[in-house]
């Protein structure tokens, strides 16, 4: 069902010094600061040949990193995305399953304008995940 890895998220306790380190440090293709009040999340993506890194910074009011940032100051990975073929079918399949698909279960529309769920982390060996309609 899951095809291939769409990006690969950091939450970061400092966007500017994040997105400046991995253009200048690392050499990479880094885009521009996105607000996605939705999601309560300002993101910085980065394109890789093969995939892409989402750098993650809260936005607004319980904002869903604020407490990972809380438990891991210096910043870390905070989930995988996976692309599906179709989100409807793949949440039907994972609560078939007993995982748990968080929020109301309904997909939002994601960074790049396409319907993305989430998945517990304790459900999925300590790993969130995010899967993408493509
Ligand atoms: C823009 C969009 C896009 O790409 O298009 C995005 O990515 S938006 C990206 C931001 N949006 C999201 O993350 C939405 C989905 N996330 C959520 O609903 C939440 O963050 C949860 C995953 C439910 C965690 O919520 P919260 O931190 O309030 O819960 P909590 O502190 O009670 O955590 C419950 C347990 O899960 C663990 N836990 C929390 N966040 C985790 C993570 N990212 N990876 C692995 N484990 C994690 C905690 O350590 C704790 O374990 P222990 O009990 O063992 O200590
Ligand atoms: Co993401």
């Amino acid at each position: 069902m899951i095809g291939r890895l769409n990006h690969v998220a950091i939450a970061v306790p400092d966007l500017t010094a994040a997105a400046a380190q991995y253009a200048n440090t690392l050499g990479a293709d880094v885009g521009p600061p996105q607000d996605e009040p939705d999601h309560g999340v300002t993101v910085v993506f980065i394109t890789l040949p093969n995939t892409k890194i989402e750098l993650l910074y809260p936005l607004g009011e319980n904002s869903p990193i604020a407490g990972f940032l809380e438990k891991n100051p210096s910043g870390g990975i905070h989930h995988i995305c996976y692309e599906v073929e179709d989100i409807a079918e793949a949440a039907l399949r994972l609560t078939t399953e007993g995982a748990r698909v968080l929020g109301d279960g309904t997909p939002k529309i994601g960074a790049h304008g396409k319907p993305v769920l989430f998945l517990h982390p304790k459900d999925f060996n300590g790993t969130l995940i995010e899967l993408e309609e493509v």
